[in-house]
């Protein structure tokens, strides 16, 4: 982008001391802050443009940095190994796993495939842990104390790679012991690592076999899957979270997508156009190698993630607030449409984010670092997209790691956050603008319930209900009152998609 006086760069967040005038009003400011990610030097890792939403914001978290500087170096192959074991740690400690990939430090210097399995192996844990822990616990006199986390932890992992991963038993043993032998307070349970990861080698495949789906789903969210979808969609949809999610790509219109599909198809790897236009493909680790990376021609946004601004109707020319905006998927999505996109969030490091993928896509939008809350702009909005924090259980596929970081009480509290959200949210409307709210959960409480508590609340506005026409003609995507409900257990055939939830507002004229 060619160098521009401060008040003609919109893609620089503002901070609230900033906003005595309204949201379009130039004075940006926020200091020269460059993105993390150019800050590092290196282009963001798969996945990073439309992550799922946390409900607590690490981001603003420094960098661990406890990683010993003095550490003899491991033998081969097991340096990978201690990686997965360090980014588990992080993750028990309340990080989200992409922060753990982040900010663990013997992770960030591997290379190539030993990074790759490294990845695979903290993933794969995490998203069959429950399975894991029932094998391992049926080895186990006694669970392990508290203060043997570390032992625990080796032993899932053990476990991963001889019953999820192509690793051969021996090498899943012997690694598993080295790493016990590698810490004096893991040393003593060696030999009983030694004797669990053996047998599971053995027994362990027709063990799993036999364990039902629900068993790496924490009770709290099954509960509310069978409440809302019956025993069966419960069952569909902890499935579904066996299987990685695909990549997904979201194009600027007008971009020729049979053209991106011939130039991004790979030898093993065929491209294919959805049905609303996203084009998808298997997962590949260095996504900033694709064609149309550099150029900004698309952006990585799940297929469900695409569809609730294309609630919004045309919105060229239109002043639309994203608000929760980070890292920026929709801000994007309503830029390249043409709309005037004030794009507001609270998290000045996520906003960083949102930064770098508008400058990647040439594309502009007035940031604002704002709680949802206490922003009042002058000038209201002809069109709200409120994409509000919540459990993120729709993105269990891209984030196994949130079925053992978020509880029941997370999502009370989140529950009632969102309904004040949409409640202001309807407050910056126009006469007759129109109001998205959506969440990427599966949950009852942040989607179906929130629509119907609003409209009871509000008087003024109405339901919209969404048409296939919209979706691309996915009519199986809209629920019986009209808004749109995705599952990770819809378009199985296609590679499925994550859950989320979108209902349309319109205020009275
Ligand atoms: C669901 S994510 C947003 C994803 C984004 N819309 C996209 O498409 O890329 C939720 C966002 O809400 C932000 N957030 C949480 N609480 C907020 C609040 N009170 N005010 C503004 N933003 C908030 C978080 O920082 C996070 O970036």
């Amino acid at each position: 982008m060619s160098e521009k006086s401060k008040s003609d760069r919109p893609n620089r967040p503002r901070s609230s001391a900033d906003r005595p005038r309204g949201p379009r009003d130039g004075g940006a400011k926020f200091g020269d802050r460059k993105p993390r990610e150019a800050r590092e030097g290196r282009p963001p890792r798969q996945g990073s443009d439309d992550r799922a939403p946390r409900a607590r914001d690490s981001d603003t978290r420094p960098p661990r940095d406890r990683e010993e500087v003095t550490r003899k170096p491991l033998p081969a192959g097991l340096e990978s190994r201690y990686a997965a074991l360090e980014i588990l740690d992080r993750v028990h400690e309340g990080a989200t796993l992409e922060d753990a990939l982040a900010r663990t430090r013997p992770f960030d210097n591997l290379e190539g495939s030993d990074r790759g399995f490294a990845r695979a192996l903290a993933s794969e844990t995490l998203r069959r842990r429950g399975s894991l822990d029932h094998i391992i616990g049926g080895y186990l006199d006694r669970p392990l104390p508290k203060k043997s986390a570390r032992v625990m932890d080796i032993l899932r992992i053990a476990a991963a790679q001889s019953l999820l991963m192509d690793t051969p038993p021996h090498a899943a043993v012997s690694t598993s012991v080295d790493l016990a032998n590698d810490r004096g307070e893991t040393g003593g349970y060696a030999s009983l690592i030694n004797a669990i990861a053996r047998k599971i080698a053995k027994d362990g495949p027709a063990m799993l076999k036999k364990l039902p789906a629900r068993t790496d789903t924490p009770s709290w969210m099954w509960r509310g899957w069978e409440r809302a979808y019956g025993p069966n969609g419960a069952k569909a949809i902890a499935e579904a979270h066996r299987r990685t999610a695909a990549l997904d790509l979201s194009f600027k219109p007008n971009e020729d997508l049979d053209a991106w599909r011939d130039k991004l198809s790979q030898e093993g790897n065929e491209a294919r156009i959805m049905p609303n236009g996203t084009i998808r493909m298997k997962r590949i680790s260095d996504v900033s190698s694709l064609p149309g990376y550099d150029d900004g021609a698309w952006w990585i946004q799940d297929l469900a993630a695409s569809l609730p601004a294309k609630l919004l109707g045309d919105v060229s020319g239109k002043n639309v607030f994203d608000l929760c905006s980070a890292p920026g998927g929709k801000t994007l999505q309503l830029a390249a449409a043409g709309a005037k996109v004030t794009s507001l969030d609270k998290s000045g490091a996520r906003l960083e984010r949102v930064v770098t993928n508008l400058t990647r896509s040439k594309l502009t939008a007035f940031l604002v670092e704002e709680d949802v809350l206490r922003f009042r702009p002058d000038e209201k909005a002809d069109a709200v997209l409120l994409d509000a924090p919540c459990t993120a259980t729709g993105t269990i596929r891209r984030h196994p790691d949130i079925p053992w970081n978020k509880g029941e009480t997370t999502l009370t509290a989140l529950a009632e956050l969102q309904g004040k959200m949409i409640d202001h949210a309807i407050s910056l409307l126009k006469p007759g603008g129109t109001l998205v709210y959506c969440v990427c959960s599966l949950q009852r409480e942040e989607g179906e319930a929130q629509a119907k508590a609003a409209l009871k609340r509000n008087p003024s506005i109405s339901r919209v209900p969404a048409t296939a026409e919209e979706l691309g003609g996915m009519e199986t995507l809209i629920n019986r009152d009209g808004d749109l409900r995705t599952l990770p257990s819809m378009l199985t055939a296609e590679g499925g998609l994550d859950g989320f939830f979108a209902v349309r507002f319109k205020l009275a004229d």
